[in-house]
């Protein structure tokens, strides 16, 4: 029984069934699963109040946290609380109490030391339990994400909000309520205060209104320079990212000068945002903080003249003193959680900027699962425009393939044959008119059975950084390797993939850099052949591929499409060869379709795009042979640098 029939087996041959249920995450302790909860909807609401049931979602752990830094600091404000009274009955009534009250202040301070560890440690595990949560919604909603709005954003930008963004919001949801219950510690003091001296404990708050006055400002003028520096913290990513990507571009153009200037501004405007946001903070934060200080001068003040007036304790005036002190810490830590805060404001929005963007592309209700397609397909009067009310790539395009037909869609460059494979897949929704796939409307499958149902092989495709085996089981994980070989060896890859060091096992480099243009292609047909779906689309699967190499693989192909329906985009003359049948695409529509013998004599149009053909393929055979002398090409590097050490500091969770 050949790969293609056993892989058919157990499953009826064609029909729809209902759709699948969403995905449910398995149950179980949630160490690798989906988001425990997810942003609230609202737009309306502040960022804070969207982003609470993330928080809500680790509630035990966190309040056990929370409760434990309040005994904590309960405990270090009765210190000096003791100390206070320790020392005025030692030195005035009793000298023996001194042991006593050194004893329990050591216990206190054990008991501040367990509580500080503890909560502290609950507080890191939430914290990265919510980065885990966050970054975990960020990319499940980026693989839910329609096409068209890949064609928009810049993957640096992206990088950039999953990473440094995700981690400010995370820091401020994470430390904002410890801050604050730290911050209780001023509440806490001044309660203490008022048991010993009311209008002291009065005169120790005096310069806190003007702590909220310069909190507020400071809060004002940072938002703005926050979001410029996570703006500009993506845009140093994004150049980053396209100089990586596209080094053979830059280094083919010799513009590596040209690279680094343009990096460099990036960096200089990165660099004025943060020496702009270090001069605020320079000037705020030390503000914040001593204005508490100027509380301690006033207490002094009237502290030694109520002490000099017998109306005081000097046991008292110390406790105040060490109270004053202590309300020094919370205020220092506002200033920086009112810096974290706008920080966090901003990442926030840049983040939910992503995930307020909605997938065009999605399940209606009620679709239904596409079931072992037929394969029969029906392009009906559909027209199409990338950006609305953008010129129609398609209008009019009418297009039928009967089960087993391999039919060929032939252009001028940029006619829109590609489009007419993306279209089938649903990367894209037709504008107008419909595309049917076994009689049903593609809009009405879901989405994740119509693509299971199609193989799509493109002319750049994209390899992993893994082995040639895994990359080619990509679609069908569990394949045994006599399905993986004969898979590559209907391809054309099974030699060229054996004289390889390591054979299957060779680890290619990233996106298959390593492999020359054809080798790779040979990997992306041998991938979408293992999946064996029912309808293939190969868009100028074998552009990079040698013609005499070509039409082996043809061969083999041949009997690999065999019984199943195949829509070849054609930009070369050997690969129009495959198809049975040519449709000639012009102006969006079919404007003549037969075999290639019968448009060569019939329709001069067809010898003229095939004349274009020709002179492009001139035009690719030279790249290639300049590709084949790069010398930068060397699979056994990838496999070694595969192989180094790079994590040594403990175990990895599989
Ligand atoms: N993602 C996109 N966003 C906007 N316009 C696009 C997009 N992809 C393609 N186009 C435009 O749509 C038209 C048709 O593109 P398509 O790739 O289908 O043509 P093609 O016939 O396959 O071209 P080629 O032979 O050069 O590969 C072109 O004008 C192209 O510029």
């Amino acid at each position: 029984m050949s790969l293609l029939n056993r892989l058919h087996t157990g499953r009826p041959r064609t029909g729809v069934g209902t759709a699948q249920p969403p995905f449910v995450p398995p149950a179980g302790p949630q160490r690798y699963g989906a988001p425990r909860a997810a942003i609230g909807a609202d737009r309306s609401h502040s960022w804070l109040r969207r982003a609470l049931p993330i928080v809500l979602a680790h509630r035990p752990a966190f309040l056990a946290s929370l409760l434990l830094s309040l005994v904590g600091l309960v405990v270090q404000v009765l210190i000096p609380w003791v100390l206070g009274h320790g020392a005025l009955n030692a030195i005035m009534r009793d000298r023996s109490s001194i042991t006593h009250y050194a004893i329990v202040l050591v216990v206190l301070a054990a008991v501040a030391a367990v509580a500080g560890y503890t909560s502290r440690r609950l507080l890191m595990t939430t914290a990265y339990a919510i980065e885990f949560d966050l970054r975990n919604l960020f990319y499940a909603h980026l693989s839910k994400m329609s096409f068209s709005y890949y064609d928009k954003v810049q993957s640096g930008q992206l990088i950039s909000r999953a990473n440094s963004d995700i981690r400010s919001v995370q820091a401020y949801l994470a430390y904002a309520p410890f801050i604050l219950v730290q911050s209780s510690m001023a509440v806490l003091a001044f309660g203490l205060m008022l048991t010993v001296n009311v209008p002291l404990a009065f005169v120790a708050m005096l310069t806190v209104p003007f702590v909220y006055l310069a909190g507020a400002r400071m809060r004002r003028v940072m938002l703005p320079v926050s979001w410029l520096i996570q703006a500009r913290l993506a845009e140093v990513a994004t150049i980053v990212d396209e100089n990586v990507s596209g080094v053979r571009v830059v280094k083919a153009f010799a513009a590596e000068g040209g690279q680094l200037r343009l990096l460099a501004r990036a960096a200089e405007r990165l660099k004025w945002a943060c020496v702009r946001d270090a001069d605020l903070r320079a000037r705020f934060t030390p503000l914040i903080q001593n204005l508490v200080q100027v509380g301690l001068v006033f207490i002094l003040l009237l502290g030694g003249w109520l002490v000099i007036h017998d109306r005081l304790q000097v046991g008292d005036l110390l406790t105040f003193s060490l109270l004053v002190v202590m309300l020094q810490a919370p205020f220092q830590m506002l200033g920086q959680l009112i810096m974290m805060g706008q920080r966090a404001s901003a990442s926030a929005k840049r983040i939910y900027e992503v995930l307020d963007e909605h997938p065009t592309v999605v399940d209606r209700a009620g679709a239904v699962d596409l079931v072992s397609s037929r394969g029969e397909i029906r392009f009906e009067s559909v027209s199409f425009a990338y950006d609305e009310g953008g010129p129609l790539v398609l209008d009019g395009f009418d297009l039928r393939l009967n089960p087993g037909d391999t039919v060929a869609v032939v252009g001028r460059a940029g006619a829109g044959k590609s489009t007419v494979g993306r279209l089938l897949t649903r990367f894209y929704d037709v504008g107008a008119g419909r595309v049917l796939v076994d009689g049903h409307d593609v809009r009405d499958l879901t989405v994740a059975s119509l693509r299971s149902n199609i193989g799509l092989v493109l002319d750049e495709p994209f390899l992993f950084s893994a082995s040639i085996r895994d990359n080619i089981a990509y679609g069908h994980p569990d394949a045994d390797f006599g399905d993986v070989e004969a898979a590559a060896r209907s391809a054309g890859a099974h030699e060229f993939i054996g004289a390889l060091p390591d054979g299957y096992d060779t680890v290619v480099g990233e996106r298959g850099y390593t492999l020359s243009g054809g080798q790779r292609q040979r990997i992306a047909i041998a991938r979408a052949l293992l999946v064996n779906p029912p309808i293939l689309v190969l868009d100028d699967a074998t552009s990079a591929i040698d013609v005499q190499v070509e039409r082996q693989i043809h061969a083999g192909l041949r009997e690999r499409l065999a019984g199943r329906t195949t829509l070849v985009i054609a930009h070369r003359l050997s690969t129009i060869g495959l198809a049975d049948r040519v449709a000639l695409l012009d102006r969006g529509r079919v404007i003549a379709e037969g075999t290639h013998q019968e448009l060569m004599e019939t329709v001069p149009f067809y010898q003229a795009v095939l004349a274009q053909v020709a002179s492009d393929e001139e035009q690719q055979d030279r790249e290639r042979a300049w590709e084949r002398s790069r010398p930068d090409r060397q699979p056994g590097d990838a496999a070694a640098r595969a192989g180094d050490s790079w994590f040594d500091g403990g175990t990895e969770p599989s």
